[in-house]
C-alpha cells in the first residue's frame, strides 16, 4: 500500500470503505477498497473472480494488498460514482 496516495472517501459498502487513490509518481487514479480482515474469505473470492474478468463493461482489477488489519483492493476508478449511477444518468438523457 506504500505505492499509493489515498485521498477522500468516495463510497461505503457494508464492510468496506472505498477511497480515491493515485499511484505514486504517476497520474494514474484508482479506486482503493479497504475491507476488514474478518472478511478475508469473501474478499479473496471477489479478487479471484475480478482477476479473471476482462471485459470492457467491467471495471479493471489491478491488485490487492494485505496489511495488519485490512485487505486492500485496487481497481479502476469510476468518476461520478458507481456504474449503476452512471447508467441511471444515461437513461435520463
Ligand atoms: N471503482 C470505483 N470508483 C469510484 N467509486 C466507487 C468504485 N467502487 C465503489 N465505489 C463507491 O463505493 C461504494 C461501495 O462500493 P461497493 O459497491 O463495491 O461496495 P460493496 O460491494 O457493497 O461492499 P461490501 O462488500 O462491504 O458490502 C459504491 O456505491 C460507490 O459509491
Amino acid at each position: 500500500m506504500n505505492n499509493f496516495h489515498i485521498y477522500e472517501e468516495v463510497g461505503r459498502g457494508k464492510y468496506s470503505v472505498v477511497y480515491k487513490g493515485r499511484k505514486k509518481k504517476t497520474i494514474d487514479y484508482v479506486a482503493v477498497k479497504s475491507v476488514e480482515k474478518t472478511r478475508r474469505k469473501k474478499v479473496l473470492n471477489e479478487v479471484r473472480i475480478f482477476h479473471n474478468l476482462k471485459n470492457r463493461h467491467v471495471l479493471k482489477f489491478y491488485n490487492w494488498y494485505e496489511t495488519r488489519n485490512h485487505l486492500w483492493i485496487i481497481f479502476e476508478y469510476c468518476a461520478g460514482g458507481d456504474l449503476f449511477q452512471l447508467i441511471e444518468q444515461e437513461k435520463k438523457v
